[in-house]
């Protein structure tokens, strides 16, 4: 269907529920209660407890990435590495059983809203309804428009650039409006005021994700011609959906999906974007954001300069990796894919010094949650899955790939990390683009570092700056 023939009415459908809410959250009134105190309680940390010691560093440690140090300070998320990340305390679960869904729908079975989750990461309480709805509406009301330099920028890159190098210069492009950068610059902004900059700068960067990976994806696959329409009226993961052509109403619907298909669709955007927003600090996109707006670089800077880190196929690439190498593995498998089949190939895979993509993790040692959320996500469809043979080796593999880790005897954890499950279900549903996979982590991953960064400010936080070792000292260290 082409986007000129979407009937209108499709796209008008919540205007009268939406618009009833104010365009403007009450988001920044709820940070201006809380801060004083966390303010005051930050204060007294510093002043009684700043010789305290928290762990010791060994030269393991410094050699080998920083592993177990524990020398960051994170607001929102902690992961343990038995039971996996929790949200402002709460895990998974316990988030799908409290957050608000979209206020439009009576489904029950709806995943919540991202904007819900935003909400708790920025003050640590579940929002109400109308305060993730409101919040919803501003997003969607900021992210609107785009400046015309950036969709310039965009329109201009070439089709073949890596979408992560896009979605970084699109960023980037935006520092120009970026209003903590201008008053900064004109030198008219106290230290105790950077945070409302930085909030209203951190929640465009969120806001424009939807349309930047829009121009993104239709750069790749329609040579810039729109797939779907924005809608003011609809929630940040719904127009990440449309914008990829992957709604009934009001795109064109690139692969035929059925109502079921696309509404599904959007509940796994809603899941996938809900559950990636952040994994504690020290994960190479957030501690890069962190690291990057510590020299007072703005929201745009900084999380441009995450998404450079979440390229990487050991972090955010490793979702197309994984894709890549199931589709391989299937092509090589018989049809009933045996279990001797294989373990033979994660064998051959592990004897040419490769690793098994979406398998371990730097402090998980068990499988992901994130994965089993995903993997949830299949059982509850068993129709819509019961012939893709993708997504039956992922769930096989998940079974068979830790015994041969573990007798292998290198990797710390051989179980499934959430990589293992989430590009095979977009790719299922047809984003088929497998560099692509990782721009729309990138959507989801703004909201934690972006939120921390807007605490960063608050408290006063200062530039990061650790000491480092030359080989030297390191030998005399050691005694050698
Ligand atoms: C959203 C995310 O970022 S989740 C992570 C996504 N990344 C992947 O799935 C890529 C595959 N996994 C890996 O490369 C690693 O497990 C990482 C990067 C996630 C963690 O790295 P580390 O903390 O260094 O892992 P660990 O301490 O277990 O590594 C020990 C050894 O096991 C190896 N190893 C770790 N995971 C694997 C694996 N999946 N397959 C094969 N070997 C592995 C390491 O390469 C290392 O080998 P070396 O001693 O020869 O250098
Ligand atoms: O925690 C990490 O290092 C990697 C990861 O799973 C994430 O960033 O989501």
């Amino acid at each position: 269907m082409s986007l000129s023939k979407v009937p209108a009415a499709s796209r008008g459908i919540h205007v009268s529920v939406r618009r009833q809410s104010s365009l403007r959250s009450d988001l920044k009134a709820a940070l201006k209660e809380l801060i004083p105190q966390k303010r005051q309680d930050m204060l007294k940390i510093k002043q009684k407890c700043s010789d305290m010691k928290v762990g010791d560093i060994t030269v393991g440690s410094l050699i080998g990435g920083m592993r177990g140090n524990c020398s960051m300070f994170w607001q929102g998320t902690s992961l343990d590495s038995q039971e996996g990340i929790r949200f402002q305390g709460k895990n998974i679960k316990e988030c799908q059983a409290c957050l608000p869904s979209d206020p439009t729908s009576c489904d029950p079975s709806d995943n919540f809203l991202p904007e819900s989750m935003l909400w708790l990461l920025m003050t640590g309480n579940v929002p109400t309804k109308q305060q993730a709805s409101n919040l919803s509406s501003e997003l969607a009301y900021r992210g609107a428009h785009l400046p015309d330099y950036t969709i310039k920028i965009m329109r201009n890159l070439p089709q073949d650039m890596h979408p992560m190098t896009q979605l970084a210069i699109g960023l980037a492009s935006m520092n120009k409006s970026s209003r903590f950068a201008r008053k900064y610059e004109q030198g008219s902004l106290g230290k105790n005021d950077y945070w409302e900059y930085t909030l209203d700068d951190a929640l465009q960067v969120i806001a424009s994700l939807p349309k930047l990976t829009g121009l993104i994806y239709s750069n790749i696959v329609s040579n810039g011609e729109p797939l779907g329409q924005y809608n003011e009226n609809r929630d940040w993961s719904y127009n990440i959906c449309s914008l990829l052509g992957m709604t009934t109403g009001d795109s064109i619907n690139r692969h035929d999906l059925t109502e079921q298909q696309a509404k599904d669709f959007v509940n796994l955007m809603r899941l996938y974007t809900g559950i990636h927003v952040d994994h504690e600090g020290g994960n190479v996109s957030a501690h890069t954001t962190h690291l990057v707006g510590s020299a007072l670089g703005d929201p745009f800077l900084s999380y441009s300069s995450g998404i450079m880190g979440l390229a990487g196929p050991l972090h955010g690439l490793a979702a197309q990796e994984v894709v890549k190498f199931l589709i391989e593995m299937n092509s090589k498998l018989s049809p009933e894919m045996p279990k001797s089949e294989i373990e033979d190939y994660l064998w051959k895979l592990l004897n040419s010094k490769r690793v098994v993509p979406g398998y371990g993790h730097a402090v998980l040692r068990k499988a992901d949650p994130r994965f089993t959320a995903m993997l949830d996500f299949v059982k509850a469809r068993p129709e819509e899955f019961k012939t893709d043979r993708n997504v039956a080796l992922m769930q096989k593999l998940s079974e068979i790939a830790p015994k041969v880790l573990i007798e292998h005897g290198k990797t710390k954890n051989p179980y499934p990390n959430v990589d293992s499950a989430s590009g095979i279900l977009f790719y299922h549903y047809g984003i088929k683009e497998l560099l692509f996979l990782t721009v729309i982590f990138g959507c989801s991953r703004s909201m934690g570092p972006m939120t921390q960064l807007v605490w960063d400010r608050i408290y006063g936080l200062p530039i990061e700056r650790p000491k480092s070792l030359d080989m030297d000292s390191l030998k005399a260290l050691c005694h050698l």
